[in-house]
């Protein structure tokens, strides 16, 4: 088999407390095609369509392309020449996860055409190491909501169960935050008191989406690890929160490292949330795309 083709959906991750250890999929998908070619003198061709695709690079330095040669150098091998098609679904740098489809895409992709060298476990341990953090390449990887411990070498990833009548509502505003910059505001130390509250609020968290007890869902969704200094980061952050509250949503964090939005509101209450996050980006002059998705189960698909 010389074509493989891969579907990797969005992720959203640290819903809160969780920071950098949980994630879920997301109905909504970037799809990658992996065509083996002959062509030595040109190793790599990269085609992009979908919106915001003339920001993706197409040359070596192309994410999806780096996680491809990744998996080929650990197996000590060379890349194989390849044509790349990549359709985006998910917008860049927005806190959906487009970095951990590019890598989960090109790995998954790249095994596929080796037939199979490596095992899921292998794979996203690679993936891992090259994001630098799980929480969004596993639940890309594996589908669901994934809590990931552990380190290097040794991760315990624990489906976490997420209650059917939690609606996750994403609010996407027309700006970029990228990882890196959202990183850097963050403090390298944290008083012990921020410590216990994030321990207790992930805990509840989990008992949370598992049996849709809002109560517990409306505290457990704060944050004193990343959130406090990440909202200067986005405009209207503040506004969208009581709007998306104020129309029923138990809650609202940032998603990933942001500037995208994330209410989790239940399936009566979901239009109104959206109408609600809509209007306040809007009275903010800001362009947002607010819509409801589901849970992702299946994770990275490979198709022919
Ligand atoms: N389909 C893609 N092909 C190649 N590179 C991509 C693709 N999608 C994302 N990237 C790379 O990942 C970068 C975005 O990564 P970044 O971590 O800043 O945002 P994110 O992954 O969308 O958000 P978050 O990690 O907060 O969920 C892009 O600028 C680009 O370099
Ligand atoms: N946990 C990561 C997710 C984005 O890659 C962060 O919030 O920085």
């Amino acid at each position: 088999m010389s074509t493989v083709n891969v579907s990797v959906p969005a992720t959203t991750a640290n819903l809160g407390p969780g920071f950098d250890c949980i994630g879920a999929a997301l109905t909504c998908y970037n799809q990658f095609q992996f065509a083996l070619t002959e062509d030595t003198l040109n190793p790599l061709k990269i085609t992009v369509t979908g919106a915001e695709s003339h920001r993706v690079s197409i040359d070596q330095t192309n994410l999806i392309y780096q996680a491809f040669v990744n998996f080929y150098q650990h197996l000590d091998k060379s890349p194989p020449s390849i044509a790349i098609n990549i359709e985006l679904g998910i917008p860049l740098s927005r806190g959906l996860g487009s970095s951990a489809t590019a890598i989960v895409g090109g790995l998954v992709g790249a095994n596929e055409l080796a037939g199979q060298a490596l095992s899921i476990e292998e794979v996203m341990e690679l993936a891992i190491a090259i994001e630098g953090h799980p929480d969004n390449v596993v639940p890309a990887l594996l589908g669901h909501c994934q809590l990931s411990v552990g380190e290097r070498g040794n991760w315990q990833i624990c489906q976490v169960p997420w209650h059917q009548d939690l609606i996750p509502v994403v609010g996407i505003p027309n700006f970029e935050l990228s990882t890196q910059e959202a990183r850097g505001v963050l403090p390298k130390q944290l008083s012990r008191a921020d410590a216990i509250f994030n321990i207790a609020h992930m805990g509840l968290l989990i008992r949370a989406l598992e049996t849709a007890n809002t109560d517990w869902l409306a505290m457990a969704l704060e944050d004193k690890l990343h959130q406090p200094y990440r909202q200067s980061l986005i405009p209207g952050y503040e506004a969208v929160k009581q709007a998306a509250i104020a129309a029923g949503a138990y809650g609202m964090v940032i998603s990933g490292a942001g500037p995208t939005l994330l209410a989790i509101t239940s399936p009566k209450q979901a239009t109104e949330v959206i109408k609600g996050m809509e209007t306040a980006w809007q009275s903010l002059d800001i362009i947002a795309q607010v819509r409801s998705l589901s849970l992702d189960t299946q994770g990275a698909r490979i198709f022919y």
